[in-house]
């Protein structure tokens, strides 16, 4: 079974304030993990609506917890394999996860806590111990085999070393067994690039791409990758600073997108016997791209490039795993997609007995990372039950071909020899030689071949692109709605918002209205007192006077009605005037009473201008409601309008998936018509300019369209008068 292990990432500080950690990661067991869906996570939504749970149980080979040393990683991990591959196997370790999860920490770790590179080449350093082979003479070649260098060639590696180590990489000579090549490389947006080229020319050149061949075993390797001897650990750490240095620069060129490249380190050690290579075992180590599936926040321009490449090979490595899981495989690999990707083109031996692979999943605990993490733990349950169903090839049967300088043949090692005939050229290669190689001087039954091959070739080529669009289109089409989906979801939220902040404007509004005039009114009703208001003493005293002054009017009144009528003329009528006292408290009165007017009337003002500015201020708001009015009838139009184009994209998707269907069934047809073709019309041997040009062709426009083949096809069976073509 593939080895499926499980590393979680320890939090940051400032994911802990960010309140990220929301037990979303729950351990159970050492083979046990837990995962709860956190609030606000999409995963919970769906469950809340009845799709889905919200808590995941994922069980692993082991688990590691946050607490895990580098060193106990090593030692629980990949220890053995390290030990099988002293012995002569073949092993792969690649880290999983998404971005940030810890995959490079794991593979390549820091300085002071170096992770499981660096570890594995200590312990391979430890096993050769003082065994060295001296010269650089023998040398990984092709996928599998050795060559022996010339001198000239070594004089080359020599040089490649000292670009590196900045020394003259000259060894000391003795009783050596073994000698270790490494490279480096990335594959990025589906280019391999060799992380170990030095460069010599103008700065601004674009880095050299490499191809991803097949040996004559069908064993693929990256043409043209340099190998790099090493004699030390400290050769080994220079050499890794170097690859990443390599990698960090093309990064930033590449907008960053380290963490959407694989880095591949890989190892082969050779076991010397005399000047016998007597086996190679290789140690590959992948440091994935992140695999989080890009429909966050990008583009759509973006994504679609990504999409289409780099996590292309994720989606194949995915494919391959899950077909790997499902096939109960005999001896057959070609249900299995290895071939759809560089990575997987490259990993495919390891699934197909040339070694053991293991795979170490990294996760961060993050909730808000939940829903990525999920799918990567969704993946690796898959990865868990992959079974390396061919069963490895015994040691014996791996025993290198040793080759001489130019690329031929030089002695057989022990063991048997390989099946494939000498002189044979894999279709890969043929293809890669394609450019600079007549293939029109091969037999004719080989070019038959190569024909048939071609064409079908070509046809899975357009099928693979067909459903690699219709994929690309699936997920473009659910990234839109999904888009859309939130963006309804936004502006239904927005209009809520905006709906209570009105509301509580014109409560607001009220409120103050209803307490300016409730103020009002009292001051009206202070007004009124203020100018009716006596005080009660001096109401008392007035009452008193005014019952004097009655008092005195009677009694005057009465001596008078005892005097004559007639003296009633020159009689004065005691009128009680006012003293002098009673005068001045009546001033003091009139005037206090006229400053109280004043006072309130300056009040009322006052009151009258606040009256002002809060009608003022009133205008004001319903202007800004008319403002809020408009803006929500806007937003309700626009939302109106991403609801119809939502509809018609998933209109024009239904109609994509339904020509996709008929585009299948008719390459159906054309096969089966090429087929018969091919059947009833003996094969006429045609000039080899011409053939050759038909099988360019043919390769050439992978793109060209049902009509375009079925036009040529019509030209190549017209019949022909008097040997000549009619028109
Ligand atoms: N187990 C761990 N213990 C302590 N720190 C860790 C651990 N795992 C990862 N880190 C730290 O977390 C950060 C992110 O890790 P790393 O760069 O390895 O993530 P990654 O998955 O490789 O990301 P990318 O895909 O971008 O390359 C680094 O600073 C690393 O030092």
């Amino acid at each position: 079974r593939l080895l499926v292990y499980l590393r979680v990432r320890p939090f940051f500080k400032e994911e802990l304030s960010d309140k990220e950690d929301q037990g979303c990661v729950v351990i159970e067991d050492s083979q046990v993990v837990k995962l709860h869906a956190p609030k606000g996570s999409a995963t919970l939504k769906s469950s809340e609506r009845g799709i889905g749970v919200a808590v995941h149980k994922f069980s692993f080979t082991q688990i590691f917890g946050e607490d895990t040393s580098q060193n106990d990683l090593y030692v629980d991990t990949v220890e053995s394999q390290v030990s099988d591959y002293l012995a002569g196997q073949n092993a792969l370790i690649f880290s999983y996860g998404v971005t940030n999860a810890g995959k490079t920490y794991t593979i390549q770790g820091t300085a002071k806590d170096p992770g499981i590179l660096p570890r594995v080449l200590g312990t391979t350093f430890q096993h050769i111990g003082r065994c060295q082979y001296g010269g650089m003479d023998l040398k990984p070649y092709l996928a599998t085999d050795a060559q022996c260098l010339g001198p000239e060639q070594v004089k080359l590696e020599m040089n490649a070393r000292a670009a590196i180590f900045a020394t003259s990489g000259s060894t000391e000579t003795g009783d050596f067994t073994f000698t270790l090549w490494v490279a480096c490389y990335e594959i990025y947006n589906e280019s391999v690039y060799d992380l170990l080229q030095t460069t010599s020319g103008p700065k601004s050149k674009k880095r050299a791409t490499l191809r991803v061949c097949e040996d004559r075993a069908g064993s693929a390797y990256v043409r043209d990758l340099k190998w790099i001897n090493i004699h030390s650990l400290e050769e080994a750490n220079a050499l890794l600073q170097f690859g990443n240095k390599n990698r960090s620069a093309a990064s930033t060129k590449m907008n960053q997108s380290s963490s959407r490249s694989h880095s591949i380190f890989t190892m082969k050690l050779l076991k010397i016997n005399g000047n016998r290579v007597e086996r190679i075992s290789e140690f590959s180590l992948c440091d994935l791209a992140g695999s989080e599936r890009c429909n966050k926040t990008k583009t759509l321009g973006e994504r679609l490039k990504e999409a289409g490449n780099i996590n292309n090979s994720l989606l194949i490595l995915g494919k391959c795993i899950t077909a790997l899981r499902n096939k109960n495989l005999t001896d057959k690999s070609c249900c299995i997609p290895f071939r759809e990707s560089k990575l997987t083109k490259l990993f495919q031996g390891f699934f197909c007995g040339k070694g053991k692979a293991s795979m170490i999943v990294n996760i961060n605990q993050c909730a808000s990372n939940y829903d990525e993490t999920l799918h990567v733990m969704k993946f690796s349950a898959v990865a868990k039950q992959v079974v390396h169903v061919i069963p490895a090839i015994s040691l014996e049967s791996r025993s290198p071909c040793l080759l001489d300088r130019h690329g031929n043949p030089l002695l057989r090692t022990t063991g048997t020899d390989s099946p494939v005939p000498d002189g044979y050229v894999s279709e890969e290669e043929l293809l890669d030689e394609e450019d600079d190689a007549d293939v029109s001087i091969l037999p004719q039954e080989d070019l038959l071949t190569v024909i048939e091959n071609l064409r079908s070739k070509l046809l899975a080529e357009r099928r693979k692109n067909m459903v690699q669009e219709m994929a690309i289109r699936k997920e473009m089409g659910d990234a839109m709605l999904q888009q859309l989906m939130e963006s309804e979801e936004l502006l239904s939220q927005q209009m809520v918002e905006l709906k209570e902040t009105h509301d509580d404007k014109l409560e607001n509004t009220f409120e103050m209205y209803k307490e300016a005039f409730k103020e009002h009114a009292y001051q009206c009703a202070l007004g009124r007192i203020g100018e009716d208001f006596v005080p009660v003493q001096e109401f008392i005293a007035e009452e008193e006077k005014v019952e004097v002054q009655l008092e005195n009017l009677v009694s005057s009144l009465k001596p008078s009605t005892r005097m004559s009528t007639t003296d009633q003329s020159s009689q004065t009528v005691e009128v009680p005037l006012p003293n002098k006292g009673t005068e001045a408290g009546s001033e003091a009165r009139y005037k206090r009473v006229f400053t109280e007017k004043c006072a309130v009337e300056k009040m009322c003002a006052e009151k009258q201008e606040l009256i002002m500015a809060l009608e003022k201020r009133l205008v004001g708001l319903n202007e800004t409601l008319r403002t809020v009015h408009a803006d929500y009838m806007d937003k309700s139009a626009e939302l109106e309008f991403l609801r119809s184009k939502s509809e018609d994209q998933t209109k024009s998707i239904d109609d994509l998936l339904r020509e996709n269907v008929d585009k299948d069934s008719e390459i159906a047809l054309l096969k089966e018509e090429v087929f018969k073709l091919s059947q009833r019309s003996p094969v006429k041997t045609k000039p080899k300019r011409g053939l050759l040009a038909n099988i360019r062709d043919s390769v050439s426009s992978p793109r060209s369209t049902v009509i375009g083949r079925t036009l040529r096809k019509n030209v190549r069976a017209t019949p022909t008068v008097g040997g000549k073509p009619s028109s």
